[in-house]
């Protein structure tokens, strides 16, 4: 058995029923491979891959809050700090009922990677909770950031972990958090970020992980001869990346005729309305049943459907394991040319190889959707210097950190014989920074 097969077979047996953790482990260190060949004696001897894939500490914390009832409601949080070697931890809070710390810990591995590749000074790190705020009112979910943070607070801060939004986590859950950490520490620091605009927040956060994914693909079409003008783009999801992915599409030139949420999907051939989209979504907090009212030459499906629909490009933007091999199947039967995840290992890892193999061009998620921490960590620096830099000067310096990583993905691929292969090229890429810092900073 090979070092890479060890520590595998390691994982599965010290976290049996985490699935998803082992899921993602699997598709990095299967891909790193040829760089664990060349540096295996080294590897070894650090035990670095052991290191790598135990997380520095995993937090657990119960969570509990008054119902509008009147009725004491219990939740579990969760924060898991997975590693801090390039920059103090990173990475959203999910709020979510599948919630669970083998989805944490899947979340936070990837977030390792992602952040390394954003090439700025960012650990990996995921937390959150198997609250659902859908149907829940402003004031119980309140209550329940309120008390989530009560617990949080000791584990944080500007330079120890900055957590974010995730599924189920905006501006408004956020905004509370935020209020509560002020409170119980008496600091004002840029300790979450994707905060208001009125305190602390960054411009473009909130369109960025959406926006940075169009500027990836933009350019992972162009270095392969396609250009995205008049492109037809089937998006999975209709929160916050999904939105925003779907209208810098529609600024690029492309045209994007479906979305979903977790009840159904809609197919719209005259194009999606973004605004519509944003009202139903964002202002109202509603479902995608109420899209036909603004679009009557739509339709509504139950259940899943999108990726039946005839594309040119498929943004997976909604949650994990949603694009599965028969969707890989029907995509390239359709002609589909590229795929790019926005959401966090949407693709299960056999429609990944079944796309790859395929000649569809595969951009993973770590690369694809870094554009929302990336731009975090911008918000971390403005809020270190205490000024505010306009939209232009964010989004200008978000499309430049979003063509590094395509390059530097590409490249890292084509250094190890695998011209092509971004999933590789990304784990390798994100992987290099970290092995060195790990090796550098010694045996911790
Ligand atoms: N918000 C951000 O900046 C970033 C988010 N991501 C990832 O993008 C994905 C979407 O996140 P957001 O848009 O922020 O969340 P959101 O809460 O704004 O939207 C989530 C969307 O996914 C759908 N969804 C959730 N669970 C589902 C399920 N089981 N089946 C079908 N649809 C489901 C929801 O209906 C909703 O449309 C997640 O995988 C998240 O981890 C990745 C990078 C950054
Ligand atoms: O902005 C952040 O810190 C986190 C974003 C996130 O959760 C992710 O990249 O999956």
């Amino acid at each position: 058995m090979d070092y890479v097969d060890e520590v595998l077979e390691t994982v599965v047996r010290k976290n049996p029923a985490e699935q998803e953790f082992h899921q993602a482990v699997k598709e990095v260190l299967e891909s790193l491979r040829p760089i664990v060949k060349v540096n295996e004696a080294k590897y070894r001897k650090e035990a670095l891959l052991e290191r790598l894939v135990e997380p520095d500490r995993q937090i657990k914390f119960r969570v509990p809050w008054v119902d509008d009832k009147g009725q004491v409601q219990v939740n579990t949080g969760y924060r898991v700090q997975f590693n801090n070697a390039v920059g103090p931890y990173k990475g959203g809070l999910r709020l979510h009922p599948s919630v669970n710390i083998g989805i944490i810990k899947f979340l936070g591995f990837e977030q390792i990677f992602k952040n390394s590749l954003t090439g700025l000074p960012i650990g990996g790190a995921k937390g959150g909770s198997d609250f659902d705020p859908k149907g829940k009112s402003d004031r119980e979910v309140l209550a329940f950031c309120k008390s989530f943070m009560t617990e949080l607070y000791k584990y944080i801060g500007a330079d120890v972990d900055v957590p974010a939004g995730d599924i189920g986590t905006g501006a408004r859950e956020i905004g509370y958090m935020f209020g509560q950490f002020k409170k119980i520490k008496g600091t004002y620091e840029g300790v979450l970020t994707g905060k208001g605009l009125s305190y602390g927040g960054s411009l473009v956060r909130k369109e960025a992980t959406g926006y940075g994914l169009l500027y990836l693909v933009e350019e992972m079409l162009k270095c392969n001869g396609f250009d995205i003008t008049g492109k037809l783009v089937a998006i999975s999801g209709s929160g916050n990346v999904a939105i925003y992915a779907a209208q810098k599409a529609f600024q690029l030139g492309a045209k994007v005729i479906t979305v979903s949420d977790s009840n159904g999907w809609v197919y719209d051939p005259e194009g999606i309305d973004v605004a519509a989209l944003q009202i139903i979504k964002e202002e109202n907090r509603g479902r995608l049943t109420e899209y036909k009212k603004y679009r009557p030459n739509s339709e509504y499906h139950e259940g899943r459907g999108v990726w039946s629909v005839k594309c040119d490009i498929a943004l997976p933007c909604a949650t994990q394991n949603e694009l599965l091999l028969e969707d890989a199947k029907a995509l390239v039967s359709n002609h589909c040319i590229a795929v790019a995840e926005g959401a966090n290992m949407p693709t299960t890892l056999d429609a990944t190889e079944y796309l790859q193999t395929h000649g569809v061009l595969f951009a993973p998620g770590k690369a694809a959707n870094a554009g929302g921490v990336a731009t975090s960590a911008l918000e971390m620096s403005q809020n270190s210097e205490r000024l505010s830099w306009s939209f232009e000067e964010v989004d200008e310096k978000l499309k430049h950190i979003m063509l590094n990583i395509f390059h530097n993905m590409s490249d890292a691929a084509e250094r190890y014989g695998a011209k092509g292969n971004y999933v590789m090229g990304a784990n390798i890429a994100g992987f290099e920074k970290v092995a060195d810092a790990m090796i550098a900073q010694g045996i911790w």
